[in-house]
């Protein structure tokens, strides 16, 4: 008893983050941030704790989050910073051996990256960008095409039924990944069969945001009584995507190590099969690509089904900006099938304005993504931190934050256009931050714009999209019912979990009359 107390004195009044304000039981225990990251709004919270504590808050015994760009700078882009690394707690997401996702930083993280980054680099993208179109297309038949029905019995307007986005943007996401990282078809969007899997990833997250959160209650090995869904989930997840990784490794021995690279059709793990560290040479044992390609996978799907359910969202709830990308695009191209990367898509500045916007909005990924000082007194936005902290800066805060956009809770695509006099593009800018900063930045980052680009340039090219009818249609919005943060009716509401779980919108389709597609 007396040691906790001395403890419990230690950690109010001695510790070097004592000074901080923040949430007074967050002082003495992790517990506090577990229990939101569990409930599913730790990103809400986070942002909350900095519109009541300020820039700097204590949100553990030994964290610090932080709601600057100065930190964004001095934590994230610092280049190889080797005094910040990333933090002990993501050792929960770690299966077998750390990856590039999970490892802490270093010359062994350099080395993963550089041979990574030429499985999604620009070049090998274009070996993949029609399948992802593929995929794309499928998508919008299955939105535009099905279980129409006429508006009113007057009006010659077809409606699909209404669908969930938040499945649907799922399934379309899984298999442009499993396509592009390993040459599979698994067809979620056609096919129910393998459709648990998404489901299987969402329930697992739930319990790897409660423990790296709360790191010192994994050590005790018990959240196997508590978090036995998760556990059968993720055991499900490891056993269908083993299953994958059988597969295409089977290709490899029987069709020679190098089969795919270069040709139509090329995937990530033939691409990483060929590459080799431009520094000493070497490249992935078959174990390793095989490690990095699950990732992959894991990083890749969730968070941009997320971006897909947000920059529809987004788009339904603002006509204005609806009218405007839909008319871009509709002018930049003759048919569907003419829609891929280049000069014309970029031209399109003001669908990536409207895709930004759905980013800082509703980031996929929300919260401060901890890293590790590991040395003493090293200075992060004017702040010297002690070895052994957690600090971060949580992405959904600093996207909310009128110090960087005014209104920060409208949707204004115009923000990334048009400045006010006052550097406010510039200022946007520099806070902006959905795939994170520096060398643990998103490695998909290029792929992921592709991704998005492509599937509202098609889906705004092949037809019109709205909210469904009556309460299904208010599905993923705030309700003024609602605690601070889930009170706002235009807001896609995410429960963060890792990566930000959804529900809805539910979306009804029409498609344009032919002679508009076709641009007659
Ligand atoms: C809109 C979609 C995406 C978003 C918002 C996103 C966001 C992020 C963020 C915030 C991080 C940093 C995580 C951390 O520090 O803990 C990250 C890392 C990463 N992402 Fe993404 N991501 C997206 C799509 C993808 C895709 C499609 C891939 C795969 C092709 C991918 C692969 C990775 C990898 C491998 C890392 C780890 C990089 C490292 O630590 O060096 N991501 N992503």
């Amino acid at each position: 008893m007396s040691q906790l107390l001395a403890r419990a004195t230690y950690l109010a009044f001695f510790h070097p983050l004592a000074r901080y304000p923040g949430p007074w039981i967050a002082k003495f225990t992790n517990a506090y941030a577990a229990y939101h990251a569990w409930k599913g709004d730790i990103h809400l919270d986070m942002w909350r704790c900095h519109q009541r504590y300020g820039d700097h808050v204590r949100y553990g015994p030994s964290r610090l989050i932080f709601n600057t760009t100065e930190a964004l700078r001095d934590i994230y882009s610092t280049s190889g910073n080797s005094k910040v690394v990333k933090a002990s707690a993501y050792e929960p997401l770690v299966h077998r051996a750390p990856n590039t996702l999970t490892i802490k930083g270093g010359k062994e993280h350099a080395r993963r990256r550089r041979i990574m980054a030429q499985g999604v680099s620009d070049k090998a993208q274009r070996g993949y960008e029609h399948r992802i179109s593929a995929h794309i297309a499928k998508f919008c038949d299955a939105m535009f095409s099905s279980r129409n029905r006429p508006e009113t019995k007057n009006s010659p307007r077809m409606w699909s039924e209404p669908a969930d986005m938040s499945y649907w943007c799922y399934y379309l996401s899984f298999d442009i990944m499993a396509d592009v990282v390993f040459g599979a078809h698994y067809n979620l969007l056609h096919n129910e069969q393998f459709r648990y899997v998404v489901d299987s990833i969402d329930r697992s997250n739930v319990r790897m945001s409660f423990l790296i959160q709360f790191p010192e209650f994994a050590k005790l090995k018990i959240d196997k009584y508590i978090f036995r869904d998760a556990i059968i989930a993720r055991n499900r997840f490891i056993k269908f995507v083993t299953r994958i990784v059988r597969e295409r490794l089977g290709k490899v021995t029987t069709a020679g190590p190098e089969d795919k690279t270069s040709t139509e059709d090329a995937d990530v793990f033939a691409n990483l099969v060929a590459a080799k560290d431009p520094e000493s040479g070497r490249s992935f044992t078959l174990n390793e690509i095989a490690a990095e390609s699950t990732t992959l996978i894991v990083a890749g799907a969730d968070t941009s089904s997320v971006a897909f359910g947000a920059i529809l969202f987004y788009l339904a709830d603002n006509k204005e900006a609806y009218d405007r990308a839909a008319a871009e695009v509709r002018s930049k191209f003759r048919s569907r099938d003419d829609i891929c990367m280049g000069a014309a898509l970029a031209s399109c500045v003001y669908l990536y304005a409207c895709i930004n916007e759905a980013l800082r909005m509703s980031p996929p990924v929300g919260i401060a993504l901890w890293r590790e000082v590991v040395a003493d007194n090293v200075v992060l936005d004017g702040q010297a931190i002690t070895a052994g902290c957690d600090v971060g800066v949580p992405l959904y805060s600093i996207h909310h934050d009128p110090k960087y956009y005014k209104n920060p809770f409208e949707y204004r695509p115009e923000r990334w256009l048009v400045d006010d006099g006052t550097g406010s593009v510039e200022r946007a800018r520099s806070a902006f931050n959905p795939f994170s900063l520096g060398m643990r930045s998103c490695l998909g980052k290029s792929l992921a714009t592709t991704e998005m680009a492509l599937t509202a340039a098609t889906v705004l090219f092949t037809g019109d999209f709205r909210f469904a009818e009556g309460e299904q249609g208010l599905i993923g919005r705030g309700r003024k019912d609602r605690p601070l943060g889930r009170h706002r009716h235009n807001e896609y509401q995410l429960f963060d979990h890792i990566t930000g779980q959804k529900n809805g919108p539910f979306l009804q389709f029409s498609p344009r009359p032919l002679d508009d597609a076709n641009g007659n």
